[in-house]
């Protein structure tokens, strides 16, 4: 308050001899808002000048052996959240020592607890030779403040850490992880999820945030190795079933390593208007219950086998495309039956200047008022199956007899026009069409709740085949529910956006804002989309 009145008495007399810039300076030290934050930056300055903090530390202790210039003592302030560190102990010599820190952690934030560091004392109790569970009991013990004795690792290893996001292709749960060093530490994430990779010091145990990330403090996560191995394991423990290991995580083998928590609970711590007719073909031939003949549906890389040649993790970047690119391709995916068709077709209408689908090809012969290149491109057997054998098709398939197929060319056509390509797509050609090319935003339309299934659809007519349209059964919303769980099960971590296919006009909406945003705003993407790789 003194300094405050003394400077502006001083600025007063600067004024009086007509100094520049002294009666604005006046007036503002005069202003009672300024007054009031001055006052408050003062009263900070005291504070800290005073070395007034709270809560008061113990002092350091005195009876510090003469040889003890390579210790360092640590007193850390004891709030709720877990001491994010986790210790482990040398069977050999029993000595203690900080296995890691997590990231964005009391521990961490403080600066002054390192992994490696080997810890003498907790609250002044010799740990050496103690059980790690021991140590965790007396720093449980302490109130308020915990006071740690640590020899400092001399070497802290350098670690350029590269930035890394990644997308989980698998589901992880630590409570159900009998290998991490510390279940508490540890985060569980979803397929689908991304994770920003904080820390790959250890080869075995990464720290990583679920983006978008509120909290400072990481959380555990097995690392790409390690994970692969679990998968290996449990795949070769299953009998050959597609798809189940992805569940893996309540069968791993027990781990080599012996780390030990040290918190509380833990120290580790095709409409007739020439909307190509795409409805016609693909869809229809997985209508196995409902086609005459046997139909059959192909891609050219299965998702069944994604799941044996891939990663655990992803890494994907924040892509945003330039306007002068080509568009993203959309590709609609979900059950038979839940409205893929139905969205695809009236987005298509809305705008036909912007939207397109691509022109399949067909063995069929044309009819009278059909045109090739228009609702098909028709071709015969020999060039289709050549065709196929170069892997120019995104999909085809079989149906009565006819053969139906999107290629890669159309959708690059309708691209290359500035168009906006739409698509629907069996799940099981995800894999095809997730090129760098294509670059395609995938959306799924899920079905809603059987009952609002019930209501919503009173009106609407399954497409049971070609020519026959009868209203949907029961049987058949159950039909659709039980596909959807096994799509959502196998493929929820490609998918960029939901659908719930309730409300047809309110899906529509959500249709139109969903590819919007896939061409005008930042998604995450494969990065071998942007920077290219050999395989990709
Ligand atoms: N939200 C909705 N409310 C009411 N009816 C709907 C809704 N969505 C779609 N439908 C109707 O359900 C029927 C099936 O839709 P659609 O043909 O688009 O299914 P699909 O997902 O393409 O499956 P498939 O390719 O096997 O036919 C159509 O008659 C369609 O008009």
């Amino acid at each position: 308050r003194q300094i405050l009145a003394d400077v502006t008495e001083e600025v007063k007399q600067s004024v009086n001899r007509n100094i520049d810039g002294a009666e604005v300076l006046h007036s503002l030290l005069n202003a009672a808002w300024l007054q009031s934050l001055l006052k408050a930056l003062l009263s900070a300055h005291d504070t800290v000048a005073q070395k007034d903090y709270e809560p008061v530390l113990p002092p350091i202790p005195e009876d510090l052996p003469e040889d003890e210039e390579a210790t360092r003592i640590v007193c850390l302030v004891k709030n709720r959240q877990p001491l994010g560190a986790t210790i482990k102990r040398n069977e050999v010599t029993g000595e203690i020592f900080i296995a890691r820190v997590i990231h964005g952690g009391l521990a961490d934030r403080s600066g002054l607890l390192h992994a490696g560091d080997r810890i003498i004392e907790v609250n002044g109790f010799p740990v050496d030779g103690m059980e790690p569970e021991q140590v965790i009991q007396v720093q449980a013990r302490s109130q308020g403040t915990i006071m740690f004795r640590v020899i400092p690792i001399t070497e802290r290893p350098v670690h350029n850490q590269t930035m890394l996001y990644v997308r989980a292709m698998v589901d992880y749960s630590p409570q159900q992880d009998p290998t991490i060093p510390c279940a508490d530490a540890g985060m569980s994430f979803r397929k689908g999820d991304v994770l920003e990779i904080v820390d790959q010091t250890d080869v075995l145990w990464w720290q990583a945030k679920k983006l978008p990330s509120s909290t400072a403090c990481a959380g555990l996560i097995p690392s790409t190795s390690l994970l692969k191995r679990k998968q290996r394991e449990f795949w070769w423990s299953q009998s050959y079933q597609p798809h189940a290991w992805i569940t893996f995580y309540s069968h791993f083998s027990p781990s080599e390593e012996d780390l030990m928590a040290i918190d509380e609970k833990c120290v580790e711590a095709g409409k007739a208007s020439f909307n190509p007719g795409f409805r016609r073909s693909m869809r229809l031939c997985r209508r196995r219950t409902h086609s005459i003949t046997q139909s059959s549906c192909h891609t050219r890389c299965p998702s069944s086998c994604y799941s044996a040649l891939n990663g655990p993790y992803e890494e994907v970047v924040r892509y945003q495309r330039h306007q002068q690119d080509t568009h993203r391709l959309i590709a609609l995916s979900g059950p038979s039956g839940v409205g893929v068709n139905e969205l695809r077709r009236r987005l298509i209408e809305m705008n036909p200047n912007i939207f397109q689908g691509p022109v399949p090809h067909t063995t069929r012969t044309p009819k009278a008022y059909e045109e090739s290149g228009r609702e098909y491109f028709f071709t015969s057997r020999e060039i289709f199956n050549h065709m196929v054998y170069n892997n120019r098709f995104l999909e085809y398939g079989e149906h009565k007899g006819n053969l139906y197929g999107t290629s890669i060319e159309s959708v690059n056509d309708v691209l290359n026009s500035g168009k906006i390509c739409v698509i629907d797509i069996e799940p099981n050609a995800i894999q095809a069409v997730r090129t760098h090319e294509l670059r395609p935003y995938i959306i799924y339309v899920k079905p809603p709740p059987l009952e609002r299934l019930r209501e919503t659809r009173q009106d609407s007519y399954i497409i049971t085949n070609y020519y026959v349209n009868r209203p949907f059964k029961d049987e058949d919303f159950q039909e659709m529910e039980e596909a959807a769980r096994k799509i959502e099960s196998h493929n929820w971590q490609f998918f960029d956006h939901v659908i719930v296919n309730d409300e047809l006009q309110d899906s529509c909406v959500q249709l139109l804002t969903a590819v919007r945003k896939a061409q005008d705003e930042p998604q995450w993407v494969p990065a071998s989309w942007i920077r290219p790789t050999a395989e990709s």
